[in-house]
């Protein structure tokens, strides 16, 4: 982006929002219209010192951060809630950051990031935090210069809520109330179609090889192309296949030659493995994973590929159909735990499709793999497959922990359960043993026994690697708060922590022509207690910070990311 367009983009303020279900033009106003917000603003106002004057829209002094939840619980310390909890402040907003240290000239493109960043609609408190509708923050770095913005994804869910001041599909633990008996088998009817399900892609946002940036959620609806310069929301991205089903993993593996991912089976409990390569919309079917337990697939939010297979993790945290179809949240929302189904790790040729291997392994439960690889002997021989993940220690906790009032209601206890880097070894010999392994890959305590929201230089995607970056803890707290750099060489990780803050995902970026793994920087947005929010850059390689940029306001917590390098 050229920096002399800056004054273009102030004039674009409160351009029309394309709509994907309504091609009105409707003027979608910067500042949220969901109700009357009583509690008082707490964001400080920005500081013009802060930045160059580029900011296209300034907060509307109507806009305070939403009521802090429910009734059901309130937070426990009085006062606001951290930023990373609290529901964006305005609709979007782009400007130019001062920075603070110096960004590498060589880093030239756009960090992408998508999270669900609104919790409320009118005065209603959405209780989890998957349930937020999707918020694309962007940082565009060139010569050394930093401009960010973030936008509303304009999915059909969002924009019905704001039309109907209600929430009109099922998200991720919220769904609709049926107003009556036929409302409620309409509902059921929507459900089975998937007319009902939501289409909120907050969950992450990838650039395919054709250079089209999707965002993400584990809905098949839920993929929606977006303008990866503007935010803009360009429209559904189409399956053009005849797979069907209606959910997939949320993390596809996205190279710039293919696109593969999981398309779980509810029916006749399996996975499909499909790719898709780029250029087109059409997903093929590469093999199908039967499950070996339970009765129903294992939740699949990702797994991870090496160069010739792809890894089918099939957790005891299932799928169940009686929790989709009930309005009101289960303790393990739309899944159930099934110990005595046992877990599985299943290994399938991805030129062929062949299930090469499928092994009990212990119980673990991961939202994110890591990376995996093949282990060879000293023969060149591959023997085993290695695959890494954020396990939570196969407890289910975790994902009541992210409860909107557990993460708002922190009291200085430490909540947070243990996570480690759950390394699973796969002996692939026909001769070897029916079991997997799964250890630690480091001693948890490395990182405070916090562990998740990973990345690792893309390079090494599916190859042996050394490092990883995640986010840990510096106890107590209830939620992850540090950066973490991770050796698995070493087995020792470099830890990054400031008071109060809320990192995200640290993404790793290699620097064009770099010979070492962790040659590249690491870039993350923190959230601070204080109601103020920067970016943050760290060196791969030392883990030291070489630069940061202030926002004019925090922003809510996100999940995943992506890099687009300049073309
Ligand atoms: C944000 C994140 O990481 C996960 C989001 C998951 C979602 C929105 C899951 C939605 C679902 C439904 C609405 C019904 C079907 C099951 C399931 C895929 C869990
Ligand atoms: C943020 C998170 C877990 C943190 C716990 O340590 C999980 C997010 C999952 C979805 O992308
Ligand atoms: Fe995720």
């Amino acid at each position: 982006m050229a920096y002399t367009s800056l004054s273009a983009m102030r004039n674009s303020i409160c351009l029309p929002n394309m709509a994907l279900s309504d091609k009105s033009n409707k003027h979608n106003e910067f500042c949220f219209s969901f109700g009357n917000h009583k509690s008082t603003p707490f964001f400080k106002s920005p500081r013009s010192d802060h930045f160059t004057l580029t900011n296209v829209a300034t907060p509307s002094p109507s806009v305070a951060p939403p009521p802090s939840d429910r009734p059901e619980t309130t937070a426990t310390h009085g006062g606001p809630h951290h930023p990373a909890w609290t529901s964006i402040l305005q609709d979007r907003w782009e400007g130019e950051l001062l920075v603070q240290g110096q960004i590498p000239l060589w880093l030239k493109g756009t960090y992408l990031r998508n999270g669900p960043g609104l919790w409320h609609i009118g005065d209603y408190n959405f209780r989890h935090l998957f349930d937020g509708y999707a918020t694309i923050v962007k940082l565009h770095f060139e010569n050394g210069r930093l401009v960010a913005a973030h936008r509303q994804l304009e999915s059909q869910a969002y924009q019905a809520a704001k039309k109907h001041q209600k929430l009109c599909y099922r998200e991720f633990s919220e769904a609709p109330t049926p107003s009556n008996f036929l409302a409620y088998m309409g509902e059921l009817a929507g459900l089975f179609s998937g007319a009902s399900l939501t289409d909120n892609a907050s969950t992450g946002v990838v650039k395919l090889g054709d250079g089209r940036v999707v965002c993400l959620t584990e809905t098949q609806k839920g993929s929606i192309v977006i303008d990866p310069d503007t935010l803009e929301t360009l429209g559904r991205f189409e399956y053009s296949d005849t797979l069907g089903g209606l959910i997939h993993s949320a993390h596809p593996i996205v190279t710039d030659s293919e696109f593969l991912t999981l398309l779980p089976d509810l029916i006749r409990p399996g996975y499909l493995v499909v790719r898709m390569v780029p250029g087109s919309n059409e997903r093929k079917v590469i093999g199908r994973v039967n499950c070996r337990g339970g009765p129903a697939p294992g939740w699949v939010h990702s797994f991870p590929v090496t160069e010739h297979y792809v890894v089918v993790p099939e957790m005891p945290l299932r799928y169940c159909a009686q929790n989709l179809l009930r309005a009101e949240p289960t303790p393990l929302y739309k899944f159930e735990w099934h110990p005595e189904s046992k877990a599985f790790i299943h290994v399938m040729c991805r030129s062929s499709g062949r299930i090469v291997r499928s092994v009990e392994v212990p119980l673990f439960i991961t939202f994110h793999f890591i990376n995996a690889y093949e282990e060879e002997d000293e023969d060149g021989r591959v023997r085993a497959i290695i695959a890494d993940c954020c396990e939570h220690n196969a407890d289910v906790s975790i994902l009541d922990g992210l409860r909107l009032n557990s993460l708002r209601s922190f009291n200085g206890q430490d909540t947070l359960p243990d996570a480690r880097v759950g390394r699973f070894r796969i002996p692939l010999d026909v001769d070897a043993s029916e079991y997997g392994e799964l250890e630690a890959a480091l001693d948890p305590d490395e990182h405070g026994r916090g562990m998740d929201m990973c990345s690792f230089n893309p390079n090494y995607l599916g190859k042996k690697y050394r490092y990883a970056y995640a986010c840990g803890a510096q106890r107590p707290c209830n939620f992850p708060n540090t950066l973490t750099k991770l050796d698995f060489v070493e087995k020792k990780a470099k830890n990054w922590h400031e008071e109060g803050a809320v990192p995200s995902e640290p993404l790793f970026v290699a620097r064009p022509g770099a010979t070492e793994e962790d040659d590249g920087v690491v870039i993350s947005i923190i959230s601070e207690k204080n109601g103020e929010g920067y970016a943050l850059l760290l060196d791969g390689s030392s883990f030291e910070e070489i630069a940061r940029a202030k926002f004019p306001y925090a922003l809510p917590y996100g999940l995943h990311g992506c890099w687009v390098p300049k073309r």
